[in-house]
């Protein structure tokens, strides 16, 4: 008996880019840009206004022309293949609904463009009703509609026709806070109920590393970065990506040995640190606040309250600006001066 089978060939993507490229007046705002998603899987492309996130769904639902490369669905070029021949969904910022038409007549848009029968239409209004919680709302106008339940009923349209790819544009753009934290637990867990592939775009980082299985961090059109959440957040391949998920204590350093030599002093870095010439990021929890005549002078310049701590705002004397997580009853306040210490499980080298 052999002692392990043969690996059997890995399932095509779903969806595949190759060297997609869009330019603009000579401008690559998409350029060669590679991406896999595999059939199930959440994906979310992340990253700052003008990065090229929007051009990207556009270019896989066929509303925009590549310049160079190739966009696969199953295997298969989708050069010359018109948006409404793709199968898949799409869902914008501001839901885009039929403001004459109904709720049920919103959903059962798409079966009824794919030649479903009444009956068909309204047996799918009433299933997609109820998976989105609003299993009474299908005689409702959607202008009486609040902007949650709009973007539940736009979610409903687009699942509607059974996309093989469902993506979504800032899927939770225009709604309140508390509101996005919720939908975005509802749709993961629907996502996951249902099976379906997701290419979502949104600038909101919380959002993305809630709803997805990889998220994708887009830079001037092409790929900054590509991994799970946690490998993303926990190893942000550059300052960037960093500086981009809201890390600030960023700076330049030589790594030599166990320690790195940084404006803020030398700190300690974890054991299998790159050496030489790198990026350091210090996260806020690994700046510990210790007696004023210990460790390196700081002056506290602003404190922030997050809930569950509070962001200290630190200046040294020496370097730049720094940013302490600390607990809510052990921050000092505006103008003390304290000292800092850095913590290497909380100091990662960039690559
Ligand atoms: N039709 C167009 N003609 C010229 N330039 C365009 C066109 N569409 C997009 N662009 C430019 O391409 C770049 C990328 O735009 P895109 O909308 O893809 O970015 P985005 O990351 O989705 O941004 P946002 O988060 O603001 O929506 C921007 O600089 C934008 O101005």
């Amino acid at each position: 008996m052999p002692s392990s089978l043969p690996s059997l060939p890995s399932p095509p993507s779903l969806l595949g880019l190759e060297d997609a490229t869009v330019r603009f007046g000579g401008r690559a705002v998409l350029d060669a840009v590679a991406l896999d998603v595999a059939e199930h899987e959440v994906v979310c492309v992340l990253g700052p206004s003008g990065s090229g996130k929007s051009t990207l769904l556009r270019a896989v639902a066929g509303l925009q022309h590549l310049d160079a490369g190739r966009v696969l669905l199953d295997g298969r070029d989708q050069t010359g293949v018109p948006a409404h021949r793709r199968e898949v969904g799409l869902m914008f910022q501001d839901h885009q609904l039929f403001p004459q038409r109904d709720v049920a007549g919103n959903v059962a848009f798409g079966p009824r463009m794919h030649g479903a029968s009444r009956a068909e239409q309204r047996r799918r209004v009433t299933e997609l009703l109820e998976l989105v919680g609003l299993p009474d709302a299908a005689d409702r106008a959607v202008g009486a509609l609040s902007g949650g339940e709009q973007q539940r009923v736009a979610l409903a349209r687009a699942l509607a026709p059974r996309p093989r790819l469902l993506m979504l544009d800032e899927p939770l753009g225009q709604l309140d806070r508390s509101l996005r934290e919720r939908l975005v637990v509802e749709l993961r867990e629907l996502f996951g109920r249902l099976g379906t592939t997701v290419l979502a775009v949104t600038h909101d980082q919380g959002e993305a590393f809630a709803l997805a299985d990889r998220v994708v961090v887009m830079r001037d059109g092409r790929i900054a970065q590509a991994g799970t959440p946690l490998e993303v957040w926990q190893r942000p391949a550059d300052a960037f990506v960093a500086r981009f998920l809201g890390f600030d204590n960023v700076v330049a350093a030589t790594v030599a040995g166990p320690a790195a030599d940084t404006p803020w002093g030398k700190l300690p870095v974890p054991e299998d640190a790159p050496q030489g010439d790198r990026t350091v990021l210090v996260r806020p929890a690994g700046v510990l606040l210790v007696a004023a005549d210990a460790g390196l002078r700081c002056t506290v310049t602003a404190r922030t309250f997050k809930g569950t701590h509070v962001a200290v705002h630190l200046q040294p004397e020496n370097g730049p600006r720094l940013e302490a997580a600390c607990p809510l009853r052990a921050a000092p306040e505006v103008g003390e001066h304290v000292g800092v210490e850095f913590d290497a499980a909380e100091t990662v080298v960039l690559g």
